[in-house]
């Protein structure tokens, strides 16, 4: 990755007669990263990639790609390509001919041609299936294909809408590593929509999270977990418990909230400064931040106890939903893999703690 920057949108919307679908968006990509749009169905990305690629027009706004407008540049004309999830490979021709295709089109000699496919085959290591038809191919080869036919063009900018959404929830898994090392491996900055957070986490250097037409929070998969600046980003990113409530006490930047179901827990305001007494809040508490054990303890800013009230086995993601004992809130916890807890079962009794800062709480009313 460099400083320069390949792309940049500024003050970028997009209306269809009077629905925004896409609301003042900026945001900057140097050159060379992996920059994921993130956000629920209907929330604008398509719209938003569609400008980026030249299918749309923008209401208000410009792109610029290399420092250089976009505006009124057919698709055709701009220095990017775009992997779409049905990949639109064509049938009836080999897979070199398939990677060759945008080569020819661009006029470019035989041998030249030839060497490039074999160089792409060879960085998406599929070497030797050039003469193959496409109907031969597996589905993780196949999307390797549809990138490599956009990356021997060389764009600036590489386009991909879901491209793995088809794809069988292990082959994803596999081509998200494989994603992220063809993204290295040409250096090539890429610009990936999915409503997946984890396929934006995994892969990439900046993620915007997206929500009604607008970006919530830009920043590094690691500040979007373990800093969400609104309460969309704290229950989109990563799981929480999420309760509703109010404050009753503050200290400093501690504030204590009791829920609706009477529940009281104490957390450390962030970025929603200043939460008044009686104030209606969000407070969202990951099941990874909760620790938990057999004895009682005191030492944590929230300790509460409870019964297992079911294990949702899922090897290393496995976890437990737990009734706390006074107010009847339900809590889900990761299950730790160690020996403590290898003969946890429905009905124990469990001890909860953790501190103020694991916990996010966020005035309400912004919540979606
Ligand atoms: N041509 C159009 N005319 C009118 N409304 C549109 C048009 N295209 C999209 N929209 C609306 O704009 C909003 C954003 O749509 P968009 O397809 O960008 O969302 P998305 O985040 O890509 O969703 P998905 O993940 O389901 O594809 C939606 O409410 C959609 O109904």
């Amino acid at each position: 990755m460099s400083s320069e920057i390949d792309l940049r949108a500024t003050n970028l919307c997009k209306n269809f007669d009077n629905f925004e679908a896409v609301k003042d968006v900026n945001f900057s990509i140097p050159r060379g990263s992996f920059f994921s749009i993130l956000g629920p169905s209907g929330c604008g990305k398509t719209t938003l990639l569609r400008m980026l690629a030249g299918f749309l027009e923008p209401t208000s706004g410009e792109i610029e790609i290399k420092g250089r407008s976009m505006l009124g540049i057919p698709p055709n004309k701009r220095p990017v390509n775009m992997v779409f999830q049905h990949l639109a490979l064509f049938p009836m021709m080999t897979v070199a001919e398939n990677i060759a295709y945008g080569l020819k089109r661009r006029k470019m000699k035989k041998p030249e041609i030839t060497k490039r496919v074999e160089s792409a085959l060879e960085r998406i290591g599929l070497p030797d299936v050039g003469n193959r038809s496409i109907s031969q191919l597996s589905g993780g080869q196949k999307q390797r294909i549809a990138i490599a036919r956009c990356l021997v063009l060389e764009p600036d900018v590489l386009l991909l809408d879901e491209p793995l959404g088809a794809l069988d929830l292990k082959l994803r898994e596999h081509m998200k590593i494989e994603l992220k090392k063809l993204q290295q491996a040409f250096d090539t900055t890429f610009i990936y929509i999915t409503h997946d957070q984890s396929e934006a986490m995994v892969m990439s250097d900046t993620v915007a999270v997206m929500n009604e037409g607008r970006f919530e929070q830009v920043g590094a998969p690691q500040d979007l977990y373990y800093h969400p600046q609104t309460p969309f980003v704290a229950g989109f990113v990563g799981e929480s418990n999420r309760f509703s409530g109010s404050v009753v006490n503050r200290e400093g930047e501690t504030v204590e909230v009791i829920t609706e179901s009477g529940q009281r827990f104490v957390a450390r305001e962030k970025f929603d400064k200043k939460l008044n007494s009686e104030e209606q809040v969000d407070l969202f508490v990951r099941p990874e931040m909760i620790h938990l054990s057999y004895e009682k303890g005191d030492k944590s800013d929230n300790n509460l106890s409870g019964q297992v009230e079911n294990i949702l086995f899922d090897g290393g993601n496995s976890r437990l939903l737990i009734r706390e004992q006074v107010t009847g809130a339900e809590l889900q916890v990761v299950l730790p893999q160690t020996q403590a807890f290898s003969r946890v079962k429905g009905g124990d009794e469990l001890h909860l703690c953790w501190n103020a800062e694991q916990s996010h709480v966020y005035r309400s009313g912004l919540a979606s």
